[in-house]
């Protein structure tokens, strides 16, 4: 029998739970202040646009929907990049971020010729090993989270890229790191890449909440701007999960940044091969509803409201939480709970106050101390200080 999964089990132990009191801080999955799912006003909309037009069934091709995977493309490097212009992108439609995650860890596993690892930070979303493992893939790691500061462990981070084997492929969150929360500034992302680039690294770049960490779409791409414009040849997952609220639709896109157009053209041959040994071809509704926002000027508008919306509530709960404690005469340093962005707080709590919150206070939240701010709501917050108050004072 295998463990329940350390992300998804905890909704599971969660909803067995009759306390009315419980609070879901698990799954990075976005909730409104009544702890209700949110399907975003601008993806309604666009469905029920969708809808009216009565399309069939049919399969889409291999890599997907042209007009999806190629906003998606656009939205992560922007209008004016230079590598889209010059078509050296490969880009697919793809079942969400895992699965372009895991077409990549396909490709590469098949035919990069450099150091056959990959390196991931440490701590990382818990399922990146288990995608690069099940690819054949080893998974390493890189020094990325200081827990006595609850920052980024820059200078750690900078040495062991400096020590990883040249030609090994390198895992970066884009934006809204999973589980910490702790991103590098723009000036350090600009240290990385230089880094990556004198050390021969190959980056694959993980983009799961564009938009929704700070709420602008374009300020969460700067780090995949950063290594396009400084020449990096990259493979790049974007997720539709969080910042559209398409969970459940699977929608997302993979894609290889190529030397040339030559190379983009010998590499969509292969990744089509491999997507068709896998999946032969993705869902076709949550990407038509993406496709429907991202190609109408008036969603789009609407969307980057709703996106927005999500982001703010995350980071009023998060000064919510933090003064709730202070209030309650806690005597722990909590600014990294307003300092840290995005869905998740690495809140440093230990596995033994971790349980204690789960079966004292029905709180769920994963092992690591991970919390999902999306859980908490302007309802349950003191509630939920209170209760993280008892097991750390
Ligand atoms: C960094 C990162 N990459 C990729 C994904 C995959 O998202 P897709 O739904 O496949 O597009 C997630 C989702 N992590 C969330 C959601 C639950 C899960 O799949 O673990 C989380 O960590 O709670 C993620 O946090």
């Amino acid at each position: 029998m295998g463990p329940p999964d350390a992300i998804l089990g905890v909704t599971e132990a969660f909803k067995k739970d009759t306390n009315p009191k419980k609070i879901n801080l698990g799954a990075g999955a976005y909730r409104d202040d009544n702890t209700q799912p949110f399907v975003l006003p601008s993806v309604r909309e666009a469905e029920n646009r969708v809808l009216s037009r009565k399309l069939d069934k049919e399969y889409a091709t291999i890599i997907g929907i042209p007009e999806f995977y190629n906003k998606a493309i656009e939205l992560a490097l922007g209008k004016g990049s230079k590598r889209l212009a010059a078509k050296h992108n490969v880009t697919a439609q793809s079942i969400s971020g895992t699965g372009a995650l895991r077409i990549g860890a396909a490709f590469l596993a098949k035919f990069w010729q450099g150091n056959r690892e990959i390196y991931i930070p440490s701590p990382s979303w818990g399922n990146h090993v288990a995608i690069f493992e099940h690819a054949g893939l080893p998974v390493n790691r890189y020094r990325y989270y200081d827990k006595d500061t609850c920052a980024l462990d820059f200078s750690g981070l900078i040495e062991d890229l400096k020590k990883i084997p040249e030609r090994s492929i390198v895992l970066l969150h884009a934006c809204a790191h999973n589980p910490t929360g702790v991103d590098p500034t723009l000036e350090q992302w600009r240290e990385i890449s230089a880094l990556v680039k004198k050390r021969n690294l190959y980056p694959f770049i993980d983009m799961a909440y564009q938009g929704f960490a700070t709420g602008d779409i374009d300020r969460d791409a700067q780090a995949v701007r950063t290594f396009e414009a400084d020449g990096h040849d990259f493979c790049l997952a974007q997720s539709f999960a969080k910042n559209m609220g398409l969970y459940g639709e699977r929608a997302g896109a993979f894609t290889v940044l190529c030397s040339d157009e030559e190379e983009a053209a010998r590499v969509m041959s292969q990744v089509k091969i491999l997507i068709r040994g896998l999946y032969s071809n993705p869902p076709v509704h949550g990407a038509r509803i993406a496709a429907e926002i991202l190609n109408n000027e008036d969603l789009r508008a609407q969307w980057l409201k709703d996106v927005k919306l999500m982001a703010d509530r995350i980071i009023d709960v998060r000064t919510k939480l933090k003064d709730n404690l202070i209030k309650l005469g806690s005597s722990q340093n909590w600014d990294h709970i307003v300092n840290q962005i995005g869905m998740f707080c690495f809140t440093g709590l230990k596995p033994e106050q971790v349980q204690k919150l789960i079966k004292d206070h029905s709180v769920y939240l994963t092992n690591d101390g991970r919390v999902s701010m999306a859980g908490v709501t302007s309802k349950n917050v003191e509630y939920l200080a209170e209760s993280i108050h008892k097991v750390t004072k």
